[in-house]
């Protein structure tokens, strides 16, 4: 459809410029369906649990139990398929919990289109609300700054429109788009088309401007579906990569390594042959974390749960509470998030400081006209809090052409003329103090006999000396000129050539005459000091990234309780001349940036990154955007546009500040338990898996039966799934809480050895205690013994390992039954079916003291880490 006139794509759809019957509407939606792209669409559960078989884990057990197969080892065949199942049914269950948990708060915050339907043929057009999901091909909408495109669109009209198209071309700045009639005959019709001005794409969002626009695809149809399917962020590695699945990979790759290692093994120094394979598949089986998916799932999904419910925070992906766990740096943005983004007008002043009406006035003249023209259904605050403060005057003027207000260029104009009056146009500008005063040539004296004078360098200094002193008491302030345009120029040239080309552009924005400032005040939010003070204590550094004035911004972290000297903020045009490690620096020490274009808001965000920081951004605005998608972490206030609640990670859907301390206290706590399990659950299988090779080498039989190693391994499993449960030590909460896999694996090889001594110490009694080896009978009573010695370090680890607190009542019950299984069962009548058999009791005398030694060890190094490293983080 990109070819034909407009007039020909609204034949094809069935629609008009006013857009489609309410009935003509259900019936789309019956037949094409919702518009909700298929990866965004509800999970069903057998998705889910084929979700579950893609994990990397539970595609190296498969391969095991595969090989166990070809060799018709089917006891460890079962065993390996029961593990998958059950790991893949606990986590979708525990997915499907958060899920639900946050279903009623997602509802709060659903993305809406403003879209223009009928009640019947005769009644006229009326513009609502609708979700997006409800929209359908040849519906008519309107798009403002910060909304999301709902699906493919062709522009019907457009006033200054700017979208973000990154996600569909990497293209990071905003791209212009405004209608072309025909576009089969214009030069741009061979560009690619996501390049095509006259068509907006789903997967886009607005930056600037507005327009209206006719729905040519929606769901599975529109081009991002059909070229991305999913919306996977290209963000690079997150804080859970680095941590948690980065453990995972270093262990698989072990995985993998171990069944070759022991065959090998076992052939070239006991001359056994693939008879040992079945033993080195449940090897490799025993040092598996096969439970790690679904502990960390379960914990993942338990905190997200708890956080929605407690304090009303939305985690839309799970690994994200991980890395809020880490983060150490939180940039925000100031206006609607710190502050309530209520402005009310304080003052209106001339150009020599005076209270004095003009300024308002003409304030007011710019206010209503970039909002009628510029097609926007509500206005921005600030030209809100403008238009309620001064007189209905904007009506004695008519607007001729607009330049909406866009954050790179931090201005807005408005062009107008009296009716029923020839002669000039006025032009008249309003935004950020510097970049209208560097446009400004005059300046306007109050008064009757107001009469403008040049601006010299001496007024100059004055003028922004006035600004300074005003920024100072946290008013934002914005400048208003003014100029004359001729009649008939470029303002009126046909209505087919797109506004901002050609009209009134940005460069007849010159030689104006300042008539003064309006000052407007914004309130704090209230929860902002105290939020700040929380995250401050709990170890997370604040910056504050804004587009307003430094004076202003500092004045305001003053306000609330942020240390900083009024020399220190760092202003956009400073972000912008640097790059790399001095960036990076500059960052680094910095708290306040000021005067930053998104983009720069986005550069600082990325530096902070690049030199190690796990960096969190919290924004409202279409000019986060960039920033809050270059972040570790994106949060946003339940207030924030469409494109920003979409695009973050986390959304606090209550209006309370404090809950991202709540949130990242969440994080911390559940990094904490999956650290824990780790450390418990890798250290001890690590020890298992050297015991076993060694006495593998070591024993003229095999140290264990395979069955007895899964049957271990399962009841170990069982236990551990115990964790997700846990308390973490209050020292884990105090900073951010990360996981460095070397360190990590440092610390389970130590652990492991230790454990493996222990083992190594039972082979040494059970050879005092148990003769006979060399019979069926004494390799029974072998097994029995270390199956009984396994299971009851594996329950003193349990207990022990953990950092700070006594561990809570499931913990000590699933290592009380651990033990319990361990002493009995080869007591058991089962015992015989497993190759077991009864012990003497001498062994359990002797058992007895090597345990005591063993936890005393335990304690004693654990007891050393914790001084060493404090936390429960690794
Ligand atoms: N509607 C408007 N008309 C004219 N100028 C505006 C308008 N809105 C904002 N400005 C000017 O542009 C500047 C930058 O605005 P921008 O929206 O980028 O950031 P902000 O709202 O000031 O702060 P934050 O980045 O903290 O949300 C403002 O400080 C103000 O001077
Ligand atoms: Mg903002």
């Amino acid at each position: 459809m990109a070819g034909l006139t407009v007039l020909e794509v609204l034949r094809r759809l069935d629609s008009g410029p006013r857009g489609l019957l309410e009935t003509q509407a259900d019936h789309r939606l019956a037949h094409y369906g919702e518009n909700a792209l298929p990866a965004r669409r509800p999970v069903s559960w057998p998705a889910r649990f084929a979700r579950g078989l893609r994990d990397p884990f539970t595609g190296v057990l498969l391969c095991l139990g595969l090989v166990s197969a070809a060799v018709s080892s089917w006891g460890t065949a079962c065993v390996i398929t029961v593990l998958v199942l059950v790991s893949c049914a606990l986590r979708s269950r525990a997915e499907y919990r958060a899920d639900r948990s946050a279903a009623a708060l997602r509802e709060l915050i659903t993305t809406t289109a403003t879209v223009q339907r009928q009640a019947g043929p005769a009644s006229a057009p009326r513009t609502r609300e609708i979700p997006v999901d409800q929209l359908v091909p040849g519906d008519v909408i309107r798009l403002t700054p910060g909304d999301m495109v709902p699906a493919d669109l062709r522009l019907l009209r457009a006033s200054s429109l700017t979208v973000h198209q990154a996600a569909l071309t990497g293209e990071s700045k905003p791209v212009t788009k405004f209608p072309l009639d025909a576009p089969g005959r214009d030069p741009l019709a061979d560009a690619a088309l996501f390049e095509q001005p006259h068509l907006c794409f789903q997967g886009s969002s607005v930056a600037s401007g507005s327009g209206t626009a006719v729905v040519i695809a929606t769901g599975a149809g529109t081009r991002f579906a059909g070229a991305y399917g999913s919306t996977a962020r290209r963000r690079g590695e997150s804080a859970f990569d680095r941590s948690v699945n980065g453990i995972s990979w270093i262990l698989i790759r072990f995985m993998l390594l171990t069944p070759p290692l022991v065959l090998m093994a076992n052939a070239a120094l006991r001359g056994r042959g693939l008879e040992t394979l079945p033993f080195a598949v449940a090897v490799a089986v025993g040092l598996t974390p096969e439970m790690l998916p679904v502990v960390v799932t379960a914990v993942l999904a338990r905190g997200a749960t708890i956080l929605a419910r407690r304090h009303e925070v939305i985690v839309k992906r799970l690994p994200a509470l991980h890395d809020l766990g880490a983060i150490d740096v939180l940039c925000t943005d100031k206006t609607g998030t710190l502050t309530q983004d209520r402005p009310v007008l304080h003052c209106s002043l001339t150009p020599d400081g005076r209270p004095g009406p003009e300024p308002l006035h003409w304030a007011a003249v710019n206010s209503l006209w970039t909002l009628q023209l510029a097609d926007l259904p509500a206005p921005d605050p600030l030209d809100e809090a403008i238009l309620d403060a001064a007189e209905p005057e904007g009506y004695e003027y008519e607007g001729v052409a607009a330049l909406p207000f866009d954050p790179v260029r931090r201005l807005a104009g408005a062009l107008v003329r009296r009716p029923g009056r020839t002669g000039p146009h006025t032009l008249v500008v309003k935004g950020a103090p510097e970049d209208v005063l560097d446009r400004c040539t005059r300046v306007r004296t109050a008064g009757h006999d107001a009469e403008d004078t040049e601006i010299d360098s001496a007024a100059r200094q004055r003028l922004r000396e006035l600004v300074e002193a005003k920024a100072a008491q946290g008013l934002r302030l914005l400048a208003v000129a003014v100029t004359e345009l001729p009649a008939g120029l470029p303002a009126e040239l046909p209505a087919e050539l797109p506004a901002g080309r050609g009209r009134l552009t940005s460069a007849d924005e010159h030689g104006l005459t300042l008539t003064g400032f309006v000052a407007l005040s914004d309130a704090l939010a209230p929860t902002a000091p105290d939020a700040l003070t929380a995250l401050a204590r709990s170890g997370v550094a604040v910056k504050v990234l804004t587009g307003d004035h430094p004076g202003t911004a500092a004045a305001v972290c003053r306000d609330l309780g942020l240390a900083i000297d009024p020399g220190t903020v760092v202003t956009g045009d400073r972000i912008a001349e640097l790059s790399g490690p001095a960036l990076a620096e500059l960052a680094a020490r910095t708290t306040v940036f000021a005067r930053c274009t998104p983009e720069d808001k986005a550069r600082v965000v990325a530096a902070l990154r690049e030199s190690g920081y796990t960096t969190g951004f919290l924004g409202d605005g279409v000019n986060d955007l960039p920033a809050l998608q270059t972040a570790d972490i994106g949060l946003c206030p339940r207030d924030a546009v469409h494109v920003t609640r979409e695009a973050a990670d986390v959304v606090l859907a209550a209006k309370d500040l404090t809950a991202i301390g709540h949130a990242i206290a969440a994080g911390r706590h559940s990094t904490g338990n999956i650290v824990t399990y780790l450390r418990i659950t890798l250290s001890s299988n690590l020890g298992n898996v050297i015991a076993m090779l060694a006495a593998g080498l070591l024993l003229p039989f095999l140290p264990m039966l395979p069955a007895q190693v899964l049957l271990q391994n399962l009841c170990f499993d069982a236990a551990q799934l115990t964790f997700a449960l846990d308390r973490p030590a209050p020292a884990a909460l105090r900073g951010p809480a990360t996981l460095r896999p070397h360190a990590f694996l440092r610390y389970i090889t130590g652990f492991g050895l230790l454990n493996a001594t222990a083992d190594l110490a039972t082979f040494a009694i059970l050879t005092l205690t148990v003769p006979g080896s060399g019979h069926p009978a004494g390799q029974a009573a072998f097994h029995a013994g270390w199956f009984t010695e396994n299971l009851l370090t594996q329950a003193l680890v349990m207990l022990l390992l953990r950092a700070g607190r006594p561990a809570p009542a499931p913990i000590c019950l699933a290592a009380a039954a651990l033990a319990a299984i361990g002493l009995l069962l080869p007591l058991s009548p089962l015992a015989p079916a497993l190759g077991m058999i009864t012990l003497p009791g001498l062994y359990y005398l002797l058992l007895a003291s090597v345990l005591t030694l063993y936890g005393a060890g335990l304690a004693l190094a654990n007891a050393r880490h914790q001084r060493r490293y404090g936390d429960g983080s690794s």
